[in-house]
């Protein structure tokens, strides 16, 4: 498990990451989810004691990471794929990982193989691999000293489909065997396909937390029906508040059962009538984040 309690970090007048507190619970994937600059890469870092936080803390089953005896038998960590010493080999990197975790020998090939990287590649040096063979060495040596919890930031980066999904189930299985995983994204629908909670980041603050389901469920409805106005009304006398989308989408925070129901007893014919579901999540995500984006967003 992860906690990071009342977490703040200063750069002089600048505050990168303000008062966040979450927890990433052991047999679930939590989702780090936040635009560029929102402050995820610090936070991670402060988590493996890279960073030293201005107040707060992050802690690791009850201790800061520095006071771990063995840390990398207890979390496994990739914070930046391009950081692996370019003039090595993908081999000799996870041997050098092997040795200082005092794994016995055969992990080397055992990770190789889990990371699907062929012997060919693994003796290449690192500086000729693609951003995507270097995330999957990466992923081997997060994983190598078998730990209980993962952290990782932006680790789908340069990953192409079939490797994303490979990483998503790898993912999935380590957590359904009680492991914990954190990971950072700026694409929510990344996120939103590995992740059973989600923690959405926002000019350092946190912006939104729950699980997944709970996060989707307050994305409401979307229906459409053959006469909007005549749906409006009656959502409007039923108690429901709506607004309508310039398409003749009408959104509501109601359930869609709930919407269905108030539509036939007042005869209204839908057209569609469906949960918010993943467009709901993708709005509250760009509404949550736009006015604390750093970059700011397009008109
Ligand atoms: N050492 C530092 N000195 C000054 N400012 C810093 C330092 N490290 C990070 N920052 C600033 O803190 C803010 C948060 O950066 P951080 O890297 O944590 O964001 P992020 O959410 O990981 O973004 P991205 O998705 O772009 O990697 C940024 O504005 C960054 O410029």
């Amino acid at each position: 498990m992860i906690t990071i309690d009342s977490l703040t970090k200063r750069y002089g007048g600048f505050t990168a990451v303000d008062d966040v507190s979450f927890t990433a619970r052991s047999g679930r994937v939590t989702g780090f989810l936040g635009p560029n600059g929102a402050g995820k890469s610090t936070s991670m870092r402060v988590m493996v004691g890279l960073t030293v936080p201005t107040s707060g803390q992050a802690l690791i089953d009850g201790r800061p990471f520095a006071e771990l005896p063995n840390p990398g038998r207890k979390v496994g960590v990739l914070l930046d794929a391009s950081a692996q010493h370019a003039g090595r080999t993908g081999r000799e990197i996870l041997t050098i990982a092997q040795r200082t975790m005092g794994l016995p020998k055969l992990s080397v090939d055992h990770m190789l193989h889990k990371v699907s990287l062929t012997d060919e590649e693994a003796d290449r040096r690192v500086r000729n691999y693609s951003l995507g063979m270097r995330q999957r060495l990466g992923i081997a040596t997060a994983l190598i000293g078998d730990p209980e919890v993962l952290i990782l930031d932006e680790p789908a980066n340069g990953l192409d489909p079939a490797g994303i999904r490979w990483m998503r189930d790898l993912l999935r299985e380590y957590a359904n065997k009680g492991g914990t995983v954190l990971l950072s994204s700026h694409l929510l629908h990344e996120i939103e396909v590995i992740a059973d909670d989600i923690v959405v980041i926002g000019n350092g603050r946190i912006v939104a937390q729950g699980t997944k389901s709970e996060l989707l469920e307050a994305a409401g409805t979307v229906v459409r029906a053959e006469s909007p106005a005549d749906l409006t009304r009656a959502l409007t006398a039923a108690g429901i508040t709506s607004t309508a989308s310039t398409d003749g989408a009408i959104r509501t925070d109601a359930e869609p059962a709930l919407v269905g129901k108030v539509a036939l007893a007042a005869s209204v014919a839908l057209t569609e009538l469906k949960s918010a579901d993943t467009a709901g999540l993708e709005e509250m995500f760009l509404e949550l984040t736009a006015e604390t984006q750093r970059e700011g967003v397009a008109a």
